[in-house]
């Protein structure tokens, strides 16, 4: 069935009131019963107790050569992304006639990263998290994740983290949130995962800096009438494979090839499967102009496009942006460069994907040397708010 821009809703999550309720209620327990409760609820979801892995360097992992090379290959280029992120940032400094004034960019000093295990060990996401942090110059970077696949120990290992504590879902976030046996309080917590790591990221934010939360993933197609639909076929299919919530939307002003696109996914039988069960939509637009709207509305996660009319300077809304049929998600998934943990379900309308600059913090600093002017302004705003030592303060200063 092709659907249309005009007409086109989100579908709605599924459970989101119940899940809040659960996590919060998980949280409360853990709050008030801590190592004991966080021990409970990874033996209940996870059949293992929380624990610390010791991580060996990269090449005691003996994996496969070319899995291996891969990884490097991988880890180079994230880093390489994220140390020219780096360097776009600069601190600043300027004077006046009354004195300097400037601003410090300071990384956040403690810091983990959830690296989902729980559906499929998610190597990539070790590599995307992990080494931002590192090139920000976070001190302690710890990893927690459900998983102990060799290749996501090796992969966190590479990618710089100062510890790696075996744990999962909305415990895992509590643990690091409140500092527990296993690791001490950090100031801030990154990483994707699924409804209940979401949802503890969510609750716990006043007490714990987070990157955004990352919902089901997503990904809007904009396909003009000359694209490969094989191509953008498996691309839909591949999104959907993160998880039943995952959404893959194709949309186009090409009539036709909306119509040759469909024949193909009823031939495929997952692709097919998936269309049912609305994880694979086809939207229709009447025009280029309803296109850059609909894109700007849906504000994806991951945006193709592969549409030769549409520039990108008029998508306003998407996480990331993957230009032209050879640039496939899956591929920014691993390793050209850009960071995979991103916003989702229109959150790029307010939020970024994870960078360095996440792991930063601006301190501002100023030198007054002679600011007798400056004294007496403020003295009188300070006045007629009523504190008077605040007036005090400043006129003690003046000649
Ligand atoms: N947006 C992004 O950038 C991005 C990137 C990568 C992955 N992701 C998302 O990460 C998610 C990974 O999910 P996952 O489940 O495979 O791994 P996960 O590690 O996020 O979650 C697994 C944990 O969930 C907990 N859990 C399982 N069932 C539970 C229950 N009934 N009640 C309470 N806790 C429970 C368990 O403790 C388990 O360790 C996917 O949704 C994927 O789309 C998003
Ligand atoms: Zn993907």
């Amino acid at each position: 069935m092709i659907l249309n821009t005009s007409t086109w809703q989100r579908p709605t999550l599924a459970d989101e009131h119940e899940i809040q309720t659960r996590v919060g209620a998980m949280l409360n327990d853990i709050r008030e019963r801590g190592d004991i409760a966080i021990t409970e609820y990874s033996e209940r979801f996870d059949r293992f107790a929380p624990e610390i892995i010791e991580l060996k360097p990269f090449v005691d992992y003996q994996l496969a050569p070319a899995l291996a090379e891969a990884i490097k290959l991988a880890a180079t280029r994230i880093e390489r992304f994220a140390k020219k992120q780096r360097d776009s940032l600069t601190e600043m400094q300027f004077s006046d006639e009354f004195g300097e004034y400037g601003q410090r960019l300071l990384p956040i000093e403690n810091m983990a990263a959830y690296i989902p295990g729980g559906r499929f060990p998610l190597i990539s996401t070790a590599l995307m998290t992990l080494i931002p942090a590192r090139i920000a110059g976070c001190v302690s970077r710890v990893a927690l994740s459900p998983s102990d696949h060799p290749a996501l120990l090796a992969a966190a290992s590479l990618a710089g983290a100062t510890k790696f504590v075996r744990i999962g879902g909305a415990q895992a976030i509590a643990a690091a949130a409140y500092g527990c046996e296993w690791l001490s309080r950090v100031d801030m917590i990154v990483g994707p995962g699924n409804a209940y790591v979401a949802e503890a990221k969510a609750q716990l934010q006043s007490r714990v800096r987070i990157d955004t939360v990352a919902g089901p993933s997503e990904v809007l197609i904009l396909a003009d009438g000359k694209q490969n639909v094989a191509w953008l076929l498996e691309d839909a299919i591949a999104q959907a494979e993160h998880g039943p919530d995952a959404l893959a939307v194709v949309a186009s002003n090409g009539r036709q090839w909306l119509q040759m696109f469909e024949q193909s996914l009823q031939k495929n039988e997952s692709a097919r499967a998936l269309a049912e069960r609305q994880q694979i939509q086809l939207v229709f637009a009447e025009t280029k102009a309803d296109l850059i709207e609909f894109a700007n509305r849906f504000g994806a996660e991951h945006l193709m496009l592969c549409h030769e009319g549409i520039g990108v300077e008029t998508i306003r809304h998407a996480g990331a942006v993957f230009i032209g049929a050879r640039s496939p998600v899956a591929l920014g998934d691993y390793l050209s460069g850009p960071n995979h943990t991103l916003p989702t379900v229109a959150s790029a309308r307010r939020s970024s994907g994870l960078s360095v600059l996440d792991f930063l913090r601006v301190q501002t600093v100023q030198t007054i040397r002679n600011g007798s002017v400056l004294y007496q302004a403020a003295a009188e705003i300070a006045e007629a708010e009523g504190l008077q030592h605040h007036a005090r303060s400043l006129r003690l200063r003046m000649p």
